[in-house]
């Protein structure tokens, strides 16, 4: 090792909701070089997909669930890596070389970053290795333009993965690099499809330094610690408490989630019929749905993904996670939306399948 720094680098991968991060993550732990990664999982919504859609599952997956990264599990990070370190140190995990810590969409990298950097325990063994932002090339013009976070995302990048290449025209790809090269200078873009990034592309952005960004960056950080400080956070949030019951709303702009259960299998046909039908209606107040589903006569889950009102291709999973909550093989979709309540959307899948639906 040349690297006389020998703390673990993290790679922080953050990137709006959809943008491709989990594919980005799933290529990169197929390559022998990211063996020994540790992986963070950070998932938004009371009920988490993603990390059943990460093909390595072993103890140095973990999955942070307790709500976003960047305003309410910050303990959480940090009590998952000091675990991941000592277990890896009392030799009851694989060594680990690196950690790959996967953000929600909604993140603002600023406070991880400065988590990794600030907190004592932490800092000293471990350090960033940079943030990388995954930019889907056919939403990012709007989603730029309209979520804050989705350029706090960009802006704070060390690398952006230009995602979603196949599905988008040239000149489109060349105006969003123009306008990202104005926004991040410094930050190298990296064209991606389905997730084919180099692992050097990945890993090695050196030590985390603000230099070379806007230097509204250095804001953000501050922020960050004036957030950090004032971690007097409502009594819900505390370690053992429960979130309330209902929708959360995780940032201030309005955006909230929900999660809808359905009590029997569903009719492929008619429950795409009516997602088609909220799609097209809602496209504006929709950012993510994604679920998994017990579909009539299938005996696999179905996987299937919507971001704003693009659907992905339905893919199935191999079995059912025998973990709760989807032991119970009931279909199950997060709703991310901005200011469409939980009943209109109820009512049309409801209509259209004739399965009961409840809000969880
Ligand atoms: N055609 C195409 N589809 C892609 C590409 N990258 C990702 N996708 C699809 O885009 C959808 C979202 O990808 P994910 O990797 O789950 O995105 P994510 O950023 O992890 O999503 P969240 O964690 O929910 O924010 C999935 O259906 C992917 O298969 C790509 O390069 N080309």
């Amino acid at each position: 090792m040349t690297d006389p720094d020998r703390r673990i680098p993290v790679t922080v991968l953050t990137g709006f909701l959809g943008a491709g991060k989990t594919t980005v993550l799933n290529h990169v732990l197929r390559h022998p070089g990211a063996a020994r990664t540790a992986v963070l999982i950070n998932e938004l919504g009371d009920v988490g997909v993603d990390h059943h859609l990460v093909e390595q599952v072993d103890e140095t997956l973990v999955v942070l669930d307790g709500g976003c990264v960047c305003c309410s599990v910050q303990g959480d990070l940090v009590a998952a890596l000091k675990r991941l370190f000592m277990q890896a140190f009392r030799k009851e995990i694989p060594p680990i070389d690196r950690v790959l810590l996967e953000t929600t969409g909604l993140a603002d990298p600023a406070p991880v970053v400065h988590t990794l950097m600030e907190e004592p325990f932490i800092a000293d063994r471990y350090r960033c290795d940079g943030v990388v932002t995954a930019v889907d090339v056919t939403h990012a013009a709007g989603q730029l333009h309209e979520h804050r976070e989705a350029l706090r995302q960009a802006a704070m990048a060390d690398r952006l993965l230009l995602t979603k290449c196949d599905l988008a025209a040239p000149d489109d790809i060349a105006a969003l690099q123009a306008t990202l090269a104005t926004l991040n200078p410094g930050a190298r873009q990296i064209p991606v499809t389905h997730g084919e990034v180099a692992i050097d592309d990945m890993f090695g952005g050196g030590l985390y330094t603000a230099t070379g960004k806007l230097p509204e960056v250095a804001a953000w950080l501050g922020e960050a610690q004036v957030r950090a400080a004032a971690a007097a956070t409502p009594a819900w949030r505390k370690p053992g408490k429960k979130a309330p019951a209902g929708p959360v709303t995780h940032h201030a702009d309005g955006v909230e989630s929900y999660v809808l259960r359905f009590e029997a299998p569903l009719p492929w046909w008619e429950f795409s019929d009516a997602l088609n039908l909220i799609l097209q209606a809602y496209s504006h107040r929709i950012l993510r749905i994604k679920g998994v589903l017990d579909v009539r006569g299938d005996p696999l889950p179905r996987v299937i993904q919507c971001v704003q009102h693009s659907i992905y291709p339905a893919v199935s999973l191999p079995a059912w996670p025998d973990t709760p909550p989807f032991d119970d093989h009931c279909s199950r979709l997060v709703f991310i939306v901005r200011g469409l309540p939980s009943e209109e959307v109820v009512r049309t899948l409801h209509e259209f399948t004739g399965v009961a639906v409840s809000v969880q």
